[in-house]
């Protein structure tokens, strides 16, 4: 089913994805976070890594920002001329198997702005990625692959919620790198 407009889908755009993933994974500084919901602190079921100018606080959790490696800056100045946007900040995900997962939500801190467009590159394994409209509950998905870019814009935030679901398939790592402009 072809995608809502507000999301745009590149696949295959990183070239030489499997030597950017390797640099990548042993140069950025993944953290496992905790998070508190409903007074239980569990960790993230993933590593994660905020490479930004400000420290960034979600789900209760405040992230102090991580310097970003030369391949991670490479991939934001082809990233902004292709999607006519400027980004000053990355949030790095690793899903280490498929118990790791990241549940549904929209990127819609304050500090995004209104209307934010984030643009997601996936390296390592093919991971679903799923996509469901607020109101509607009408859901689209996709299967990212290594190389593969999604921009989100527009309304992609405010109207639709997305999610990287656990999966009983036997699955290697998967890298998630998600641009941003953070004011
Ligand atoms: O791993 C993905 O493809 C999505 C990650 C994500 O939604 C996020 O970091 O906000
Ligand atoms: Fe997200």
């Amino acid at each position: 089913m072809e995608l809502p407009a507000c999301f745009r889908y590149l696949p295959g755009w990183v070239e030489d994805e499997d030597r950017v993933y390797a640099a990548l994974v042993d140069a950025i500084a993944w953290e496992q976070n905790d998070i508190t919901i409903a007074g239980r602190t569990i960790k993230i079921p993933r590593l994660t890594c905020w490479m930004g100018d400000a420290a960034y606080t979600y789900s209760g959790v405040r992230n102090e920002p991580k310097p970003a490696p030369e391949a991670l800056q490479a991939l934001q100045r082809r990233l902004e001329q292709e999607s006519a946007a400027t980004y000053n900040s990355c949030l790095a995900n690793l899903y280490r198997d498929g118990r790791d997962s990241i549940s549904y939500h929209s990127d819609d801190e304050p500090e995004l702005g209104d209307r934010p467009t984030i643009a997601s590159i996936s390296l390592g394994a093919r991971r679903r990625f799923t996509i469901r409209h607020q109101e509607s509950g009408q859901r689209w998905q996709l299967d990212l692959g290594a190389g593969d870019l999604l921009i989100m814009k527009d309304e992609s935030q405010s109207d639709y919620r997305h999610a990287v679901p656990k999966t009983r398939t036997a699955v290697g790592p998967r890298m998630n790198l998600t641009y941003r402009w953070f004011g």
